[in-house]
């Protein structure tokens, strides 16, 4: 391939890379991306997980997609944690407004939520019954307010059986998301 096309290619592989808070060699970037296409993807009602999801896409590259459902939840916060509450116990299936046509083209996707009454938002769940996701790999994130992230796990697990399925992170310290990239392969 001449440098133009590969140049063409890394840049639609690898956007809005972040070069000054990466500090690592281009050797391991290209491992990073190697040939590998990343999507960062997040639901977040309050902020904290999109501002998670923009680090992680700050550091790894790749494109990113918020996950918005077609009914808002409510703003207050009383009132979201009763429709959310509602949302677990009838297991619904909110729908989406984020419909992501060149899903087959990504390799490696990451998918952000705030723990919601213990698991991940009904809307992770319309999310990953929207696509087939066998094959790829799938990396998960959460914040939250006190819950770890293993208390979504098996909601992820049981909705990706055939994806390889990376350590999670509770993503509130934009420090331990370094750590956590880094220890995953990621960076
Ligand atoms: C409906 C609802 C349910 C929540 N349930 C939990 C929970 O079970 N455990 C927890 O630690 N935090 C819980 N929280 C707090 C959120 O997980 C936390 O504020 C998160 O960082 C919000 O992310 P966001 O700003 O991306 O929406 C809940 C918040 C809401 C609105």
């Amino acid at each position: 391939a001449n440098s133009s096309s590969l140049q063409q290619k890394m840049t639609s592989t690898v956007t809005d890379k972040n070069d000054s808070a990466n500090a690592k060699t281009s050797e391991d970037k290209s491992m990073n991306t190697n040939g590998k296409k990343i999507l960062v993807t997040y639901f977040s009602q309050t902020g904290n997980t999109r501002r998670a999801a923009e680090q992680i896409h700050n550091l790894v590259g790749g494109d990113i997609v918020e996950i918005k459902t077609v009914t808002p939840y409510p703003t207050g916060y009383n009132e979201c944690v009763e429709v959310a509450k509602q949302e677990k116990e009838t297991n619904a299936r909110p729908v989406l407004s984020t419909k992501i046509d060149n899903m087959d083209s990504y390799d490696v996707i990451f998918v952000g939520y705030p723990i919601w009454w213990h698991t991940a938002p009904m809307a992770i769940y319309t999310f990953l019954q929207s696509y087939n996701f066998s094959g790829k790999t799938v990396i998960p994130f959460c914040t939250s307010a006190s819950s770890e992230f293993s208390e979504s796990m098996p909601a992820i697990q049981s909705l990706c059986p055939n994806s390889t399925i990376l350590e999670g992170v509770r993503a509130n310290e934009p420090k331990e998301v370094e750590a956590w990239l880094a220890k995953i392969g990621m960076r």
